[in-house]
This record gives structure tokens, C-alpha cells and sequence, in this order.
């Protein structure tokens, strides 16, 4: 991006702050405040942006406060969240472990062999083993007891008498893994919060784990409102394809949420209402019809069910007349602007919170990468950009306009440009996209010790 280039519908703002909005008796604003029939308009007042963020979480919080948590069988808990510690079920190596394919010995050697004797894992018992005895061995066998070493087979040699020698000093209890080394029964392997990862179900298998306990998966419906969208063929006499309904699915199911289905309603305002009324869903996603054209019903179907808006227009370029309501039931609406890359604007800005409280997830961090240029800013409002990784820092790309998808398909993240803009080397903060992560810090764990065997 350069300095020349210019800001996407500068001004637009200043439409809907005429709109104003009123509030309701409890004060919370109404949901249809400040539209066609509204008594009392008032001057506008959006969220700024980490405000709209933090009632999202907020919002998830208590919503997740009265979830109870669900048992899983382990090959479905896959990307949910830890309802409770991981401890282990068993000692890790549950016996004493052979860690190479050799001799077990007993004692210095040289050895006798036991020329019928082999140790297999998954086998049986070990049987024990006397003093200046060897038997063969394979990795992951049980280790006979009264065993003080195991040689690698590489490491031996036998001679014609049937007496094993080794080819290097032996040090006592070598290439046996001693049980419990990894983890003894009710240590905690991992705390409540964590993400269920592969390698988290490959632990938990190994540590005796049929069934995960895990915060439930957020129920997520979809809404595609607007009556110019295609699905399916080219563009044609002023209508669109609707490049939502394919993109929020996929991109919410890799944020955790369960997707129930994304429905297309129209401009239909009794439609909307029934959708958004019966729906089973946690939370409702819609896409559309936030602003205040004649066909932008969410607002007054929002009014009509009863709604509560916690977040009515966020000062966020672009998106900026997204929306949170709390629905009866403890369910929520997320009301996102139809422009595409305004939609992803409020997906990150305030589904992704709600979400991620919901679902019990600990908020990542947040992290900054220098900019290598100068970003203009919207003066009030943040703005954020699609940008890629290059170097040790980011660059925002440049097609970034509100309609556009151009620029967040090919980015690693997206940066947060404060009002005011950036300077060239400027930290700023990255919203990482939930299918590649931009920070250099990952969950981190002990990088101390050293275990070879
Ligand atoms: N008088 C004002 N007009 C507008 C304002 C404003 O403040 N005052 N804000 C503008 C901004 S910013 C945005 S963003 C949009 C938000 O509008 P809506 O949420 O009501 O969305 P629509 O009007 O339904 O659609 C806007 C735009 O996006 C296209 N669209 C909608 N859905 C899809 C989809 N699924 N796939 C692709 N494209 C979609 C739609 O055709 C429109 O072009 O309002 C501005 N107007
Ligand atoms: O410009 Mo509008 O901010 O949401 O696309």
C-alpha cells in the first residue's frame, strides 16, 4: 500500500452518525433506535473497536458460565477445549521399556545367551533374568526384571560358545525406559482450557483416555440475507455472487464452532424473523441488511424478538455497522455488514471473541510485527488490513477495500492500523487468520532436559 492510496468509503460514517440511535428504558440501545419511525434520534455512538471486542468476550463469558461441559469419544474431540486437567490414567512407560532392539543383560557381561529366549513387545510376561544372563530383546518390550541394561544389537557381538559381548562400555540401566519416566498415575499433563490438538488426542490416548470431558462446541447458524446474490454462475444484470455463504462456514468451523448450516433468506424481513427466532443455534451469524437502506431489516427484526444490542456499529474500518445482540435464551447475534471484507471485519472483531469465550478458549495474547511502510489511518476509527509476513515484520496489501476479498485470500494475517495511521516501522497488532498463525511464539512447554531414549 502507499500514501496515495485512498481510504474506502470515507464519509459513510458521517451518514449514519445522522441516523442516531435511542436507547431503551434499561438503557441498552434499542435495537430499530435511530431508524425510519424512531422517536428520539440521537447522536450515534459506535464502540471503538478494542471496547467492541472486549463486550464480545465478555458476552461469550457468561453465555459459557451456564454450559455444562460434555463427554466426547476421543476421535470427536478434535479442536474443542478441555473442560478439566489431562491426567494421566497411568504410569508413562506404563512398565519398564526396552528403547532399541538388542540384548536385555543382567550384570557385566560377557553373557550367556538364552538361545530359545526372545522379548517381543505386546508380549506376555518377561520373565526374570539371572545375573551374567542376556536375552534378545526388541524395542518397546518389556524389560525382564533382575535386566540392568539393554545393548544395541549394533553395539554386540557373539561368539561361536553363544556368549554375548559388547562392542562398548555399558552403562548401567542404558536404553531402558524406566516406568513412570514420562508420567506417573494422576499427574497433570495438561490444564483446563487447552486446546484439543492431534498431538493432545495422541496424549490423552496414550495416557489411557476413551472419552475427553470438553467445553460443547458453540451451535453457529448462518444467514445470508440479500436478494441480488447467485450461488452458483457468473455475475449477471446487477446480480452477485454471494461469496459469504461459501466463506463463513469453513472459517467458523476452524474457529470450533459447530456450523448447523448456512441459510439463504433474502431481503425477506418475516423470514429473517422466523430464522432468527427459531433458530437452535448458540450464536446467529447473519450477513447484510446492518445499515439502513429499505431492504435492511436486521435491525428491526432484532427489535421485534425482544433483542438487546451490546454492540451497535464498532469504529472499525471497514465493517463499521457490524453488531452483537444478546437473544433470549442466552443466545446471541452477530450481525455482520455485507460488504465482504467488511463481513471478515466483523467476524474477527466480534464473532471470533464471543466464539472463542464460548467455547472455554483462552484468548491469544495479543502480538505485534514492525510495519515496513507507512500505513495511512482512518482519523477516528481503527482500520484493519489485510497483510503478509515479510521479514522480521508485516506489509499490508493493497487491496483492501471494503467489497474485496482480493487482498485477505492471499494474507497471513490482519494488521491493526491505530487512528491516525502508522509509521514505517511501527509495531503493530495482528489478528492471525485460525488456518496459519503470523506469531513467532507458539504455546511454548519445558525446553529443558534432554530425552534421547
Ligand atoms: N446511508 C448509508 N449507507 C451505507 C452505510 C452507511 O453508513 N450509511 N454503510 C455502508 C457500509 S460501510 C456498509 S459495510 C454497508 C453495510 O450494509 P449492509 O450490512 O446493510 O449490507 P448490504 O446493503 O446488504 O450489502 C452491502 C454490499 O455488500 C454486498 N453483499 C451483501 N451480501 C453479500 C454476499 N453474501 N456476498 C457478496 N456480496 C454481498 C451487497 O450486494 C452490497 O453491495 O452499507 C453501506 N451503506
Ligand atoms: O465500508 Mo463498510 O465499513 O463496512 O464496508
Amino acid at each position: 500500500m502507499t500514501m496515495k492510496e485512498r481510504l474506502p468509503d470515507d464519509g459513510v460514517d458521517d451518514a449514519l452518525a445522522l441516523l442516531g440511535r435511542a436507547r431503551t428504558d434499561s438503557g441498552a440501545p434499542r435495537a430499530d433506535a435511530g431508524r425510519a419511525g424512531s422517536a428520539v434520534p440521537e447522536a450515534h455512538r459506535a464502540t471503538p473497536w478494542p471496547e467492541a471486542r472486549a463486550v464480545a468476550a465478555r458476552a461469550g463469558k457468561d453465555a459459557a458460565e451456564a454450559r455444562e461441559p460434555v463427554r466426547v469419544p476421543l476421535g470427536q474431540g478434535l479442536g474443542q477445549v478441555l473442560a478439566e486437567p489431562l491426567r494421566a490414567l497411568t504410569d508413562l512407560p506404563s512398565f519398564d521399556t526396552s528403547a532399541m532392539d538388542g540384548w536385555a543383560v543382567a550384570g557385566p557381561g560377557p553373557w550367556r545367551i538364552d538361545p530359545e529366549g526372545a522379548v517381543l513387545a505386546g508380549h506376555g510376561s518377561a520373565g526374570e533374568l539371572a545375573d551374567g544372563d542376556a536375552v534378545r530383546i526388541a524395542t518397546g518390550a518389556r524389560v525382564p526384571s533382575g535386566a540392568t541394561a539393554v545393548v544395541r544389537s549394533e553395539h554386540s557381538r557373539t561368539d561361536a560358545a553363544g556368549h554375548l559381548h559388547a562392542l562398548r562400555a555399558v552403562v548401567h540401566g542404558q536404553d531402558i525406559r524406566p516406568r513412570g519416566q514420562e508420567c506417573r498415575t494422576g499427574d497433570r499433563l495438561l490444564t483446563a482450557g487447552n486446546a484439543v490438538t492431534p498431538a493432545v488426542l495422541g496424549l490423552a490416548a496414550a495416557a489411557g483416555y476413551d472419552e475427553l470431558t470438553v467445553r460443547p462446541r458453540p451451535r453457529v447458524e448462518v444467514l445470508v440475507l440479500g436478494d441480488e446474490l447467485l450461488t452458483e454462475g457468473l455475475p449477471h444484470e446487477g446480480l452477485i455472487r454471494d461469496a459469504l455463504g461459501p466463506m463463513l462456514g469453513p472459517w467458523l468451523a476452524a474457529l470450533g464452532a459447530e456450523v448447523l448450516g448456512t441459510r439463504r433468506i433474502g431481503d425477506d424481513a418475516e423470514a429473517l424473523f422466523a430464522a432468527v427466532t427459531g433458530s437452535a443455534a448458540d450464536v446467529v451469524i447473519t450477513t447484510g441488511g446492518t445499515a439502513a437502506g429499505p431492504v435492511d431489516h436486521v435491525h428491526s427484526v432484532l427489535d421485534k424478538a425482544g433483542a438487546t444490542l451490546l454492540v451497535d456499529g464498532v469504529k472499525v474500518r471497514p465493517g463499521h455497522p457490524m453488531l452483537l445482540a444478546r437473544l433470549e435464551g442466552a443466545r446471541h447475534l452477530v450481525g455482520l455488514p455485507g460488504n465482504p471484507l467488511a463481513a471478515v471485519s466483523g467476524l474477527l472483531t466480534l464473532a471470533e471473541p464471543l466464539l472463542r469465550a464460548l467455547a472455554g478458549s483462552p484468548a491469544p495474547g495479543p502480538y505485534r510485527l514492525p510495519v515496513g511502510a507507512e500505513v495511512p489511518g482512518h482519523p477516528y476509527d481503527t482500520r484493519l488490513v489485510p497483510a503478509v509476513h515479510r521479514g522480521d515484520g508485516v506489509e499490508v496489501l493493497h487491496y483492501n477495500g471494503p467489497a474485496m476479498l482480493r487482498g485477505i485470500a492471499a494474507a497471513h494475517g490482519m494488521a491493526v492500523i491505530p487512528p491516525g495511521g502508522a509509521r514505517p516501522g511501527q509495531p503493530l497488532e495482528i489478528l492471525d487468520l485460525p488456518w496459519q498463525v503470523m506469531s513467532a511464539e507458539g504455546p511454548g512447554g519445558g525446553a529443558q532436559g534432554v530425552c534421547f531414549t
